[in-house]
Formats: C-alpha cells, sequence, structure tokens
C-alpha cells in the first residue's frame, strides 16, 4: 500500500519551500538602499520596472516554486525543470508586460527548490551541504552542458560573447558558489556579530557584487562598468560594511553613484534572494 503520510510530507515541504522562495524574493525587493535596484523607495537604474512590476512578477510565480520542488523530490531529469523554468519565464514576462524583472531567480532559485526536494527525499537533512550536493548531483552533468533553453539572443549572452562575462549558467554548473559561499558566508557572519537580518542582506549584497561576474552589470557598463561595481562594493566592505556607523550614507552615495551610470547589479539580487533562500531553509538543521 501507498505510504500516504510521506505524499503529505512532500506537500508540506513543497509548500514550506515555495513560501520560502517568495518571501526571499520580497526580502531582497523590500531592501534599501541597493545601489542601481529597484526598492519600493525608488526604481535605481531601471525606466521600465518598479517595485509593483516585481510584485506582478513575484506573485506569478508562487506555483512555480512549489512546482520545481516537487519535480526535485519525484527525481526528475533536467528536461523536466527546464520546461517548468520556460512556462515560468512566459508567466512572468505575461505579468510584466515582456520586462524581465526574475529571469535569474527563476533559474538559480527554482535549481535550489528542486534540491531541495531531492535532498528531502533522499532522507538528508536539509543543511546548505545537503542541498549544494544534491543540486550537483541530481543535474550537475546536464548544467555544465545547458547552453540556453530560450532560443533568443539575449543581455545575458551578448555579455557573454563580447566580454566573456560568465553568468547565471556557469554560476549554476559550478555548484551556485556565489550562493553557498559569498552570500550565505556574508549573511552568518554579520548575524554572528550581532546585527539585524537588515544589516546581514546589505552585507550580503556587497559581498556578492564584489565576486560575482553579473550579465546584468557588464551588459550595462561593459568591463569598465563592471570594474566600477567591484570597486565601490570592495570600499563599502573595507569601511566596515554595517558594522560601520555611516554605512547607510555610504550605502546611498554608491547607489547615486550607479543610477548616474545606468549600471544595476541584477545577478547579484538574484544571488541575494537565492542566499536569503537557503539561510531561512537551513537555518534550523546548522545548528
Ligand atoms: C539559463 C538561462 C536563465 C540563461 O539566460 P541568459 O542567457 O540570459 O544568461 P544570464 O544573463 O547569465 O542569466 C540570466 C539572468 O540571471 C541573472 N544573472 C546575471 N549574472 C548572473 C550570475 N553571474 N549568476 C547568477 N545570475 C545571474 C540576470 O538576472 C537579473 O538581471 C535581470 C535584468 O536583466 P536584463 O534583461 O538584461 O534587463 P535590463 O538590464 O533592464 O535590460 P535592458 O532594459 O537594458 O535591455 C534582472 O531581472 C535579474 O533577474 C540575468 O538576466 C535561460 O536562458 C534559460 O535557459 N531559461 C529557461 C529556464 C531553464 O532552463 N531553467 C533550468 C532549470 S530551472
Ligand atoms: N530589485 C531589483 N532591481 C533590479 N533588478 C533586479 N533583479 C532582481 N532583483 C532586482
Amino acid at each position: 500500500m501507498m505510504d500516504t503520510s510521506l505524499l503529505v510530507d512532500t506537500r508540506r515541504l513543497t509548500r514550506h519551500v515555495a513560501r520560502l522562495a517568495i518571501a526571499s524574493l520580497y526580502a531582497e525587493l523590500a531592501l534599501y538602499p541597493k545601489p542601481g535596484l529597484v526598492s519600493m523607495v525608488d526604481n535605481g537604474s531601471h525606466t521600465d520596472m518598479n517595485a509593483a512590476t516585481f510584485m506582478r512578477s513575484l506573485f506569478s510565480l508562487r506555483h512555480y516554486f512549489r512546482h520545481i520542488c516537487r519535480a526535485g523530490s519525484d527525481g526528475a531529469p533536467f528536461a523536466t525543470l527546464k520546461r517548468l523554468g520556460i512556462d515560468a519565464e512566459q508567466s512572468m514576462l505575461r505579468a510584466t508586460g515582456g520586462v524581465n524583472t526574475h529571469r535569474g531567480a527563476i533559474f538559480s532559485l527554482g535549481l535550489l527548490c528542486a534540491a531541495a526536494g531531492r535532498a528531502y527525499a533522499h532522507g538528508a537533512d536539509l543543511t546548505a551541504a545537503a542541498l549544494q550536493a544534491h543540486l550537483l548531483a541530481g543535474w550537475g552533468k546536464e548544467l555544465g552542458g545547458h547552453t540556453t533553453a530560450i532560443h533568443q539572443l539575449t543581455n545575458g549572452l551578448a555579455a557573454a560573447a563580447k566580454h566573456g562575462a560568465k553568468g547565471a549558467r556557469h554560476e549554476a554548473a559550478s555548484g551556485l558558489p556565489s550562493v553557498f559561499r559569498t552570500g550565505l558566508g556574508a549573511l552568518r557572519r554579520t548575524l554572528r556579530e550581532g546585527r539585524n537580518l537588515e544589516h546581514a542582506r546589505i552585507d550580503a549584497l556587497f559581498a556578492l557584487m564584489t565576486h560575482v561576474s553579473d550579465t546584468n552589470v557588464v551588459h550595462r557598463g561593459g568591463p569598465q562598468g563592471a570594474a566600477f561595481v567591484r570597486i565601490q562594493a570592495s570600499a563599502f566592505r573595507h569601511a566596515g560594511g554595517t558594522a560601520s556607523s555611516g554605512w547607510q550614507a555610504h550605502a546611498l552615495a554608491i547607489h547615486h553613484a550607479f543610477v548616474e551610470r545606468n549600471l544595476s547589479p541584477g545577478g547579484a539580487a538574484d544571488l541575494l534572494a537565492a542566499s536569503c533562500f537557503v539561510h531561512a531553509l537551513t537555518v534550523e538543521h546548522e545548528r
């Protein structure tokens, strides 16, 4: 006879995972000041999207995260995840009137939801190490060979071809080191030092801006823009990050400098949401 308790538990897990995924995207959107990025306060360097566009996008993705987590727990092949990802991109574009708000999150956060489902189905504790191991064991080989599933020249492909930017596919094929090492590391460090989640998210965003090969930055600003982002983010961190009493004024000055140069670290923003997700999902298993 079928074990229905497992079915109920899996349903509970997929709901929990989807709720955390959406909450993480919301936390990223609500954070301020975020250099060049859209928030509840302003549109940063963007003219075609605002917080309402992001809220519509976020709402359109709520079932996707549940479905991709379920696919992971069912042991689905990469082709299934890809299909779900493409469908989610289409829902997002319908919800936003064609604006790319969350393509990176659909990809990276979607893969993490699938990895959570796979880890759970294998009876693993939901730790960060288990998530990364299940991501790579489940779909690492296909991710290594994943070119693109959408047959159009994206800004990311153009930035890769012209300037060698690595982008989301390279990041995922390497097991999302920016999430598991850079983002999560910074979140945990700031919390350990006794500051709050808002501080931790700001520190994580600046850590990601220092390390990530962000196709969004490269597409808009070229190699000089990417260097500017790295230099500004490093200066913020060397000044002590959110441990410094003047951190808000410093972050705001960087925000204005990015808007002046039309720069937007959208890849780092997506990876911040992914880091917040991993932190929230694993925090009680890491003690
Ligand atoms: C696999 C794909 C997702 C790859 O897509 P693409 O060829 O576009 O590759 P990337 O640019 O590398 O990645 C896509 C988005 O990921 C974000 N990103 C950028 N750098 C990184 C990075 N190093 N690591 C992780 N993620 C990264 C980034 O998203 C943010 O930027 C968005 C805005 O970008 P853009 O459209 O350029 O917007 P504007 O600057 O405003 O443009 P203009 O107005 O100037 O024109 C922002 O919304 C953030 O989300 C990249 O956009 C994809 O091709 C694919 O295959 N999809 C199908 C799904 C799938 O296969 N799923 C598999 C299982 S889940
Ligand atoms: N808050 C934000 N602003 C602009 N691009 C983004 N991509 C993901 N989050 C973003």
